[in-house]
């Protein structure tokens, strides 16, 4: 092992809690811990020089996708090894796929990715028991690929203007599957350019000359043997991208493509063989899927933020740069508490958005059986929660993750400190799975009838908070706690949501339309969202760290309960602007405001190292020449600059042919 840098030892040495204890609280117990590190141990145990090779920054799109096809056919034969030994789970894959593992040796994404995150759950979510018994083993042995093409060239938020078209032929007792215009070619599946053989793809179902709105199919896209496209698809990949570049996403087009009517997932909705649609029973259902997603969408961001801010924090730990005193040695830029400003609230946000994420995915699967048998009360309220979490949490970590790229000053430009695919991993979160404007209205669009209904209908839990802090005598003074900003941000969100009602109200009385009058205040709208998903994450943030502080050790309740006061604190001050609208604080409550932000900063710098050394990320998966446990920042940045193939020669070709001649000015 590599001598740890002096600068982060020392850091270690003064940490004030057990770092280890931390680490056990994230992964959610002992047993927990062991099997992420056995996880770890299997996939990350370098086989057959898998791993080596020129940096995949060096190489061409090309290289870079087929490099990508052989690391992930060697990954997700481990995958199909540990299912075959019964040791996988659903976390296997999410864990690949998404988070640390996969990001770490599929640094760029990957193409199979789509299988295993969309085509495999929606057989399982939309297909009947036929179907899911002649597609699910196949899929699930990867003897098939698969992608899901719902987004078009013209429409990826509006699904009901997609263009695609399925026509039921009774006749044949087929689907003809077209693509009647150029904004009709599927766009942007993931693995769908050259990888995937087979596709979901979502089109607008035609019966008996009636259109039944968009259903899914099951198709075929290449040949099982040679991998040639079939006759009819055109298909291809979209070209490069900010980032997620391994990732193949594709488009696909189609001339009036004959596919098998048991190819239409009939889980929900059927056309029986004479062309009869059958209506499916409860379209709600498939509101359950996409929470999952989303929560999962959460969990990802708060692995790679623990990403970048560990690079950032150690990269900060050891980089000494100018003095704070003079005369003084030049200091850790640790130290500086505008770095401190830049970097903590990342470490905080890594604790409270899992927190959240975790309540909302226990919350979903204790009332998960309830839906099964139809009771569907708390469905609105939950999905409406994870639109707004998934918006404000993918938003936040492309911030904050920016933010720990800004904090290595120019060596966090280098793509070999891993932040910038990061970011380019983070912030293409903010745009798949649910755009995260449209999400915020879809969240702002739930308030507003609650707020609506509030008087007459009893609230759901997450929005109990519209009454309570309505009635008088709610937050009369400021209090500077946790407590206080929570009830501060309860009345932001309610008087947002109250403000924006009687906007519309206004509008709509004025004679505008309530299509228009929801448009021109829809700014307010999704400002409202996002306040009311911070009142979750800070509320469920601080009930739950005093849940886990009641056995934590007296160290760690006292890091965590720092956590809670900065992360809520930091907030408060990012909205001041609506608090001071809002809320009864004062211009003395906001000076003591900045004292306690500034005071809790210091409190979290000694421990600061410790407390992303607990996210316990190996090297391996950082895969960052300024974040790696030891700390040998310098060293790293130049052995890595040596593999650049510029480097490989002394002289370039180029001097001669062009540079010399131009010198000389005979070019
Ligand atoms: C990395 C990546 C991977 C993807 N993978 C897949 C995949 O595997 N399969 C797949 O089918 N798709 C995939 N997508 C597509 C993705 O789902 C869409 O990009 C997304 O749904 C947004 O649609 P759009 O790009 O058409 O944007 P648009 O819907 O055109 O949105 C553009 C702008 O218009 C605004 N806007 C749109 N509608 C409204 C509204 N009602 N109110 C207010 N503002 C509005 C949006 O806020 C946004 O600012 C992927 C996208 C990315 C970036």
């Amino acid at each position: 092992m590599n001598k740890i840098n002096q600068d982060l030892q020392r850091e270690r040495n003064n940490c004030s809690f057990n770092v280890q204890e931390l680490t056990t609280l994230i992964d959610g117990g002992l047993e927990k811990t062991k099997e992420r590190k056995y996880r770890e141990s299997v996939f990350l145990s370098k086989k057959d020089g898998i791993f080596d090779g020129v940096p995949e920054e060096y190489l061409s799109h090309k290289e870079r996708y087929e490099n990508n096809i052989r690391k992930s056919v060697y990954l997700f034969g481990l995958v199909r090894k540990m299912q075959g030994e019964g040791k996988t789970s659903i976390t296997n894959y999410r864990d690949l796929i998404g988070g640390l593992l996969g990001s770490s040796v599929l640094r760029d994404g990957s193409s199979l990715g789509l299988h295993y995150i969309m085509f495999m759950p929606a057989i399982l979510n939309q297909g009947n028991e036929e179907q899911q018994a002649k597609w699910l083993p196949r899929a699930w042995n990867c003897s098939i690929v698969g992608s899901f093409a719902q987004t078009e060239l013209g429409h990826g938020t509006f699904i009901r203007g997609l263009e695609t078209t399925a026509t039921y032929d009774a006749s044949t007792r087929e689907f003809v599957l077209h693509s009647p215009t150029l904004t009709s070619y599927k766009w942007w599946p993931g693995g769908l350019g050259h990888t995937a053989n087979y596709c979901i793809v979502v089109a607008q179902l035609y019966t008996k000359g009636v259109c039944h709105g968009i259903h899914s199919f099951i198709v075929q896209v290449r040949d099982e043997e040679t991998h040639m496209p079939l006759p009819g698809i055109k298909v291809g990949e979209i070209g490069a991208k900010l980032g997620l570049n391994a990732v193949n996403n594709g488009f696909l087009g189609f001339d009036s493509v004959r596919i098998p009517r048991s190819h239409m997932l009939m889980k929900h909705a059927q056309v029986l063989e004479d062309g009869t649609y059958v209506k499916s029973r409860n379209s709600k259902l498939n509101y359950g899927a996409m929470v999952f997603v989303r929560v999962v969408i959460v969990f990802d961001m708060v692995n790679y933020l623990s990403k970048a801010v560990t690079i950032a924090v150690r990269f900060s730990a050891v980089r000494r740069q100018s003095q704070l005193k003079a005369g003084q040695p030049e200091c850790q830029i640790l130290d500086y508490v505008t770095q401190q400003h830049k970097l903590f609230i990342g470490i905080a946000a890594c604790h409270a958005l899992r927190i959240t994420a975790d309540k909302l995915w226990n919350t979903f699967n204790d009332i998960n059986d309830e839906l099964v048998g139809g009771n569907l009360e708390r469905l609105p309220e939950l999905h409406a929660l994870a639109c707004c979490l998934k918006a404000v949490t993918t938003a936040d970590a492309a911030a904050y993750v920016e933010r720990c790229r800004l904090a290595c000053g120019g060596h966090g430009y280098m793509m070999s400190s891993n932040l910038p695919l990061t970011y380019g991993q983070v912030t293409a979160a903010c745009t798949y799975e649910g755009e995260n404007t449209v999400l915020l209205l879809q969240t702002a669009r739930f308030l507003v009838k609650t707020y609506q209904q509030k008087d007459t209908k009893k609230l759901t839990p997450t929005v109990a908070y519209l009454k309570t802090a309505a009635a008088n005598g709610f937050c009369d003074t400021w209090s500077n706690t946790v407590e206080g900003v929570i009830n501060g941000f309860q009345l932001v969100a309610l008087r947002k949501i109250s403000h924006c009602v009687e906007c519309m109200t206004k509008r709509v009385n004025s004679g505008m339309s309530f299509e228009d009058a929801w448009n021109m205040t829809s700014v307010q709208l999704v400002a409202a969202a996002e306040a009311h998903c911070r009142v979750i994450v800070i509320s469920t943030f601080f009930e739950e760290i005093r849940e886990l502080a009641k056995t934590a050790s007296a160290e760690l309740k006292e890091i965590l309960y720092q956590l809670v006061d900065l992360y809520s604190v930091y907030w408060a001050l990012e909205k001041l602007s609506d608090l001071l609208l809002y809320t009864p604080i004062t211009h003395k409550d906001v000076e003591q405001m900045r004292l306690w932000y500034e005071e809790t900063l210091t409190k979290i710098r000694p421990n600061a190292v410790g407390l992303v050394d607990a996210f316990d990320i190996r090297d391996d998966i950082l895969q960052s020449t300024l974040g790696s446990y030891d700390g040998r920042v310098y060293e790293r940045l130049m052995e890595e600059a040596m593999k650049s193939p510029l480097n490989a020669e002394p002289v370039n070709e180029t001097f001669h042919k062009y540079l010399k001649p131009f010198m000389q000015g005979k070019l």
